[in-house]
Formats: structure tokens, C-alpha cells, sequence
């Protein structure tokens, strides 16, 4: 980053007067009719430099764009020196400034490809070799529990990167999960989520997985306390913890106080930001349920994407072109949230998962400087599986008065070809719709056609659509983990990018930190009403409706 306020670069600049003149007059209706040609333009294929079959289209040609504005938002990456600041990361360079840490999720996928100088970063393929020896130990049944039966059960205990990136990944790559292991995911400290979990569970075929990269994390740390304590009131001997408990961390020591051993322990680096660590050891829950070979395609894939980052020129840099289309919405159309569509089930919490991949990237407001910005920075993140959404939000996306960017993104093929592919080619029927819809509505003279003559006013303006609405389309040949591995990265370095641009550390997170403290205040106030001091009138007095009204 120059140090520059993003506002300051003269290709912002150029961009405020770009929109300030013309988007009044960008009509995605006429840009098409005037170039028959903008598919093609504003469309690009990525296939893997290690992988023919990880391929996929991107087709940003349904946006507010023409060439002009493209190139000016390429403009602007290059003076915001995106490229220079991406090679920085890849060398392990410390641009996590606030944490002085290097920001290195692509060494975890990188086998040994990129020459990275960064502590640790030489153990990964250990880690690694662990995690293989360890799940391949756990699958075939070779591992077994206190009572000598194999593992049938495995609880994932973590919160944050510790669990989202496991859940989303576990959820989309079903297909390749070996079916009789069964993996569960207790990430709030809220005791309903324990509770329901361990009423499926049997101590004698369970493991627990203790996922925290700092191993302090109150949620993780009660759960797990709590999840020991079940299992000694049946397995009664603590040497039997060895058998069911594993650790993910980066805190050996923190692991070892809490009883688990090292040799149970899968280590990973404080260059791993949490919501950058499932390639990490947290992804061993990952491993557990699709094994190691898929768990390693799902590196090699975003291996490729990484590359593809790396190398590729910004006009044909597919983490680029999501992040310059984010940009113009987010600063110039004043877009305030960007929604993630997959028209695929399995990936169902895509869109959960990136809420933290990106607004606990970006959700900043000081630039890396301690300067204030005085423009938008991160969107909020939402979405939902298709066509789900279409039956609860879309009226907002189509007829409502905000801007709503949206990806799209779908399989050209199902895992699940039922009633000979029917469900399938519905779904993405709608797929190949809704963007289209959302482009180019319904004309008040379509409706008066449809309708006829009579028809009241309020009813015709009720139906038109007035369309303009923008929207990125993926799609890709088949849900696999090398592609799902892709597609990840693709949106790790589009978060990177605009961080870039708009001058912010995409990688620590100090919003989360005050919550947590005033939270542990008011844990020690809660038993007494004269025990709450300190504190304004709302919070006094909610707590003390708790007070007088809770039962337990
Ligand atoms: O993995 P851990 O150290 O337990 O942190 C869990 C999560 O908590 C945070 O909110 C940081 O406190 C996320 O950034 C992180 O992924």
C-alpha cells in the first residue's frame, strides 16, 4: 500500500467522475444490443496451471461496466500497487503490520513450489504427513478408543475459523465423505449446542477435536472442558483422554496444560489467520470425513488459484476482476452488501463462511496507517443456497429500492442425477434466469401486454421489473474438492485485493477483542443485582430483569 488513502489515487478520482457522468446512463439492456460482442469481452476461463479438469467460467458481463470503467479500475489497482503487495505475501513478508505477522495460508497448499522464507512454513509438509498417518488410522478403524472399539464419531470443538471453514467444506464435498463416520461441529458456547451434539454421541466410539489456533478462546475452551467432563463420567480413568481427544493449535503449551498430549497435537503458525486455516490442521475434521487424498486435492486446487493470482496479468486475474467489480459497487454505487448465490446444496454454507472470510477481513474503517478512511471498505457478506432464496429475498433483489450485487455460482453437473438429471436442469434453469431477470426486468409496456386492457395502474407499476441489476455468474463442471479448493482462493484474493486497494490490514482482527472483555466484566456481576456496577441504565437494567426472571 503507497500509505495513500484510497480516495487520493488519481484512477479513484478519474472513477468518482467516471460515475458521477455516466451511471446514470449505464444501461445493461443497451450495452448489450450496442456490442454483441460483451460476452465474450467480459467473460474469462481459468483453467488450473496444475489441473485441466479445475476449470471454470467467470461471466462478469452482466455488470454496470464498459470498457472504459474497466480499465480505470485496473488503473486503480496498479497504483495501489496490488501486484507488489501480492508478491509481498507470497515471500512471506510481514504485512500483517499490527500483529507484525506474514499472512501465509498459500504456504499450507504450496508443496514446496514457491520459495517461501518464514519459520515454520518448512514443517508444513510434517503437519501434513500427520495428518495422513493420523486420519488413515482413524478411517480404517486402526485407532481405537478406550474400550478398543474404532472411532465412529468425531466432534469438531471450535468457533470462527476453527469451525466455519471445516463445516462449509465438509457440507460441500458430501459426495467423497466416507458415509459411516459421523462429524458433528459445536462451535457456541451456548450449552444447547454441546448438549444436542453429545446426546448423539457414545464416549467409547467418539473423538473430539479441540480446534483453536490460540487454544484461549472462552467458547472452545468451556466446551472442550465440559466435552472432558462427559467422557471421564464414563471412561472414569484421564488416561483414557489420549485416546479421544486431539488438539489443533498453535499454543503447545496451552495444549498440554489442558491434558492432551503433543504427539495428539497437529501444530500450525501464527501466520495462519483463523479464517484463513482450514488448509491448516484445522482442516483434519476435513481429512476425517473425505480423507487425506481428496483433503490434498482440495490444497492443489487452491494451489492452482494461487498461481493463477500470482502470475496471471490483472485483465485476465480472476481474483482481480471480482475485486475491481466489488469496488465499483461498494464505493461508487454506494452497494452497501454483496450476496453469494451457489445453486448447489452441498454448498450451503458458502455464503456463512465468507461472512467471515471477508468482513473479519475487511471490516475496517482506519487504513494501515491509523489513518480514517473516508470511503466504504468491506461489504456485508449474506446468500443462501438457490433456489431457496428465490422464495425469501429475492423480491428485494428484483423490485426493492437497494443495489445488491450478487455471484452466482453452479456445477453443470449434479453428484445427484435424480429423476434422470430433472432436479438438476431446473435448478440451474433458474440459475441461467434469475441473473437475466435481474438484468433486464419487465418494461411497463410488457406488463400492460401481459395484463391487457383494464388493467389498474397501481397493479401494472406493482409488476415491472425495472432490471439494471448487476451480477457475476460462475460456473464450473463438477463440485470436486480440487475445484472447491479453486473457488476459495478465488475469494481469499479477492478479499487481499481490495484490502489492498482501500489500505487496510485484511488480517488481524481488533474488533472482536472488546466484546470479549466487557463480556468477561459482566460474567463476574451476574449473580447479585447489587453485583452489576459500572455500567449505563439499558445494560443495568436488562441484566436485572435477568436477574429477578431466570430460574436456574
Ligand atoms: O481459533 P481460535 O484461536 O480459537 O479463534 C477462533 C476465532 O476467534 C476470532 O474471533 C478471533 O478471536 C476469530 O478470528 C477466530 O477464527
Amino acid at each position: 500500500m503507497s500509505g495513500k488513502l484510497a480516495t487520493e489515487y488519481a484512477a479513484w478520482q478519474k472513477l468518482q467522475k467516471i460515475y458521477d457522468s455516466e451511471h446514470s446512463k449505464l444501461v445493461l439492456k443497451e450495452l448489450f444490443a450496442q456490442d454483441p460482442n460483451r460476452f465474450h469481452k467480459f467473460s474469462r476461463e481459468f483453467v488450473s496451471p496444475d489441473d485441466p479438469s479445475v476449470t471454470f467460467l467467470l461471466d462478469f458481463s452482466k455488470n454496470l461496466i464498459t470498457e472504459p470503467i474497466f480499465n480505470t479500475l485496473l488503473d486503480l489497482v496498479r497504483e495501489a500497487q496490488v501486484e507488489t503487495w501480492r508478491d509481498k505475501m507470497f515471500a512471506g513478508e510481514h504485512i500483517n503490520t499490527s500483529e507484525d505477522r506474514a499472512v501465509l495460508h498459500v504456504a499450507l497448499r504450496n508443496f514446496n513450489e514457491f520459495k517461501i522464507s518464514e519459520a515454520g512454513v518448512n514443517e508444513v509438509g510434517n503437519v501434513l504427513a500427520h495428518i495422513k498417518e493420523f486420519t488413515e488410522a482413524v478411517r480404517s478403524g486402526a485407532w481405537k478408543g478406550y474400550t478398543g472399539k474404532p472411532i465412529k464419531t468425531i466432534v469438531n470443538i471450535g468457533i470462527g475459523g476453527s469451525d466455519l471453514g471445516p463445516v462449509m467444506v465438509t457440507e460441500a464435498l458430501k459426495p467423497y465423505a466416507k458415509r459411516d463416520l459421523d462429524a458433528h461441529f459445536v462451535s457456541n458456547i451456548d450449552g444447547t449446542h454441546l448438549a444436542e451434539t453429545l446426546r448423539l454421541c457414545d464416549p467409547e466410539t467418539t473423538l473430539f477435536i479441540i480446534a483453536s489456533k490460540t487454544f484461549t478462546t472462552q467458547e472452545t475452551i468451556t466446551n472442550a472442558t465440559s466435552a472432558r467432563d462427559w467422557f471421564l463420567t464414563s471412561a472414569k480413568d484421564k488416561a483414557h483422554v489420549a485416546k479421544h481427544f486431539v488438539a489443533l493449535s498453535t499454543n503447545t503449551k496451552a495444549v498440554t496444560s489442558f491434558g492432551i498430549s503433543e504427539q495428539n497435537m497437529f501444530q500450525f503458525w501464527d501466520w495462519v489467520g483463523g479464517r484463513y486455516s482450514l488448509w491448516s490442521a484445522i482442516g483434519l475434521s476435513i481429512a476425517l470425513v473425505i480423507g487425506y487424498d481428496n483433503f490434498e486435492q482440495l490444497l492443489r486446487g487452491a494451489h492452482g488459484m494461487d498461481k493463477h493470482f500470482k502470475t496471471a496479468p490483472l485483465e485476465q486475474n480472476l481474483p482481480v476482476l471480482l475485486a475491481i467489480i466489488g469496488i465499483w459497487y461498494n464505493d461508487f454505487y454506494g452497494a452497501q452488501t454483496h450476496v453469494l448465490l451457489p445453486y448447489d446444496q452441498y454448498l450451503h454454507k458458502f455464503a456463512d463462511y465468507f461472512q467471515q472470510g471477508d468482513m473479519e477481513s475487511n471490516g475496517k474503517s482506519v487504513t494501515k496507517d491509523g489513518r480514517r478512511v473516508n470511503y466504504q471498505t468491506g461489504p456485508i457478506i449474506w446468500g443462501a443456497a438457490g433456489t431457496n432464496g428465490q422464495h425469501s429475498f429475492y423480491q428485494l433483489l428484483h423490485q426493492g429500492t437497494k443495489l445488491v450485487p450478487a455471484d452466482f455460482l453452479a456445477p453443470a453437473t449434479t453428484h445427484n442425477p435424480i429423476a434422470h438429471s430433472l432436479h438438476h436442469r431446473i435448478l440451474l434453469s433458474n440459475f441461467f434466469a434469475q441473473p437475466e431477470a435481474l438484468a433486464f426486468g419487465k418494461t411497463e409496456e410488457e406488463v400492460r401486454k401481459e395484463l391487457g386492457p383494464g388493467a389498474s395502474e397501481p397493479l401494472v407499476k406493482s409488476k415491472v421489473f425495472e432490471g439494471n441489476r448487476p451480477s457475476n455468474s460462475i460456473m464450473f463442471p463438477l463440485l470436486t474438492p480440487a475445484t472447491l479448493g479453486a473457488l476459495i482462493a478465488l475469494y481469499e484474493h479477492k478479499i487481499f485485493t481490495q484490502g489492498v486497494v482501500w489500505g487496510i490490514n485484511s488480517f488481524d482482527q481488533m474488533g472482536v477483542e472488546l466484546g470479549k472483555v466487557l463480556a468477561k466484566n459482566i460474567l463476574a456481576q451476574l449473580d447479585k443485582p447489587e453485583d452489576v456496577v459500572n455500567h449505563d441504565s439499558s445494560t443495568t437494567g436488562i441484566i436485572h430483569y435477568y436477574q429477578k426472571h431466570r430460574k436456574e
